[in-house]
């Protein structure tokens, strides 16, 4: 493979294909694939042994063992990458993908680069990498609906007040539980329309689009570069206020409201227990900050430290997955509480997604503030057949949570996807 430095393009997502974009992006930075170059798909399905995370992570490093990297930029994002995004639940029926595109666009900090991955033996170009590029017009717009999916309103409600039963008798400290939104967009719909929207709403997110998961993050599960580790553990919510003063006072009651606080400390200790024993000088600040975002604020801290035993960024996907900003403590309880009272499939909601590269490398958010679309077989198929969509949203329960209130937290994540894609 073959990265070469190029003029930055400025807008990455008009070289994407339209139905099965590929993407990652934060302020107007970051990496697609280009247009019908045919990418490699690791495949992880429902069913394997052992854990999907570990499967891919190995998959990946005996593929970027064997390339030969020709890579002078050495940035984040060039280089050999996969574009991955993993189940939420090892038992999910989903698959757990990672692609790997033919042709790459990325731009970073002003420096703008091509990435070429061809089998061994096939010609890469010398000069002009960019010379075959070909912007595509974005398509017509388009509107998708959005309704009721498996969890009913009163049903999230039921399910929050079966988790406080469960809470109160010890079983568990903190579950996320999350309902669901089902709907169809218009056949041959240009999802870059609904990524792009999206960032440039949610600048400070993680926008992404791999596989049909498309959304906007702001919770990092972990990034990895050049033995520099760090996450931003997100946990507690509350709504914008209409103007500046309300802001204020919301705000200040998120930062004091021991319910949140608790909730975030489950959180936060959830990612710094598991990244202990890769690194060393793991350090986070004492009390959370308070993230604002166009639709809420989140209780938020940041986690950094210096990788000590050469994992990679999908190992440490591995060990933090699922933390307790999307699961709960302790994580077996969660996860089995979480089975018992979603009636749904979170399949990639939830899950890590992002990207690695061939050092170990890599940029990985959790899968929150997105909707899966259903273009498994989307390339050979037909135009005017619609698309089914479903979006998540959900909330962590603990012992001071109230049912109400958590339902209408639900709706505020909800907005990002629904305004889009309205
Ligand atoms: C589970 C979600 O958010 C998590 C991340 C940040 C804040 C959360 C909360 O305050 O409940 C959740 O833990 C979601 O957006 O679907």
């Amino acid at each position: 493979m073959q990265t070469r430095e190029i003029d930055p393009v400025e807008d990455l997502l008009a070289y994407a294909h339209p139905s099965t974009p590929l993407a990652w992006l934060r302020r107007g930075d970051g990496i697609v694939a280009v247009g019908d170059a045919m990418p490699t798909f690791i495949r992880i399905p429902a069913g394997t042994a052992s854990m999907r995370s570990a499967m891919m992570a190995d998959a990946w490093r005996e593929l970027a063992d064997a390339a030969e990297i020709d890579d002078p930029m050495k940035l984040p994002g060039t280089g050999l990458v996969g574009f991955g995004a993993l189940t939420f639940d090892e038992d999910s029926a989903s698959d757990s993908v990672l692609i790997v595109p033919s042709v790459i666009l990325g731009k970073r900090k002003g420096r703008g680069w091509i990435t070429r991955i061809a089998p061994a033996g096939d010609d890469l170009p010398q000069d002009r990498p960019d010379a075959t590029l070909e912007r595509r017009a974005y398509g017509a717009h388009w509107a998708g609906t959005l309704g009721p999916g498996q969890q009913s309103p009163n049903g999230y409600q039921a399910s929050i007040r079966a988790a406080l039963g469960r809470i109160g008798a010890g079983e568990i400290s903190k579950v996320v539980l999350a309902r669901d939104l089902a709907g169809t967009v218009p056949g041959g719909s240009d999802l870059r329309r609904l990524v792009r929207e999206l960032s440039s709403g949610y600048p400070d997110t993680w926008t992404f689009a791999v596989d049909g998961l498309i959304g906007a993050s702001p919770e990092t599960l972990v990034t990895v570069q050049d033995g520099t580790v760090t996450a931003r553990v997100l946990a507690g919510t509350i709504g914008r206020g209409a103007d500046a003063d309300e802001d204020n006072v919301v705000s200040a009651s998120l930062s004091s409201s021991v319910k949140d606080i608790d909730e975030h400390e489950y959180a936060v200790q959830s990612v710094l227990i598991s990244l202990r024993p890769h690194t060393r000088a793991l350090a986070s600040s004492e009390q959370p900050f308070l993230l604002k975002l166009p639709n809420l604020f989140h209780l938020a801290t940041d986690v950094e430290g210096e990788l000590s035993d050469g994992a990679s960024a999908l190992d440490l996907v591995g060990a933090l997955h699922p933390t307790a900003a999307v699961a709960g403590t302790p994580t077996k309880a969660a996860i089995a509480a979480i089975r018992e009272l979603e009636p749904f499939d979170r399949g990639r909601y939830a899950g890590p997604v992002g990207w690695v590269d061939g050092n170990g490398n890599g940029e990985w958010a959790i899968a929150l503030r997105c909707a899966q679309f259903e273009v498994g077989s989307l390339r050979g198929r037909d135009d005017d057949e619609t698309l089914g969509v479903t979006a998540y949203a959900g909330a962590g329960i603990v012992a001071a949570s109230n049912p109400e209130t958590e339902l209408l937290e639900t709706r505020v994540k909800f907005r990002p996807l629904v305004d889009a894609l309205a």
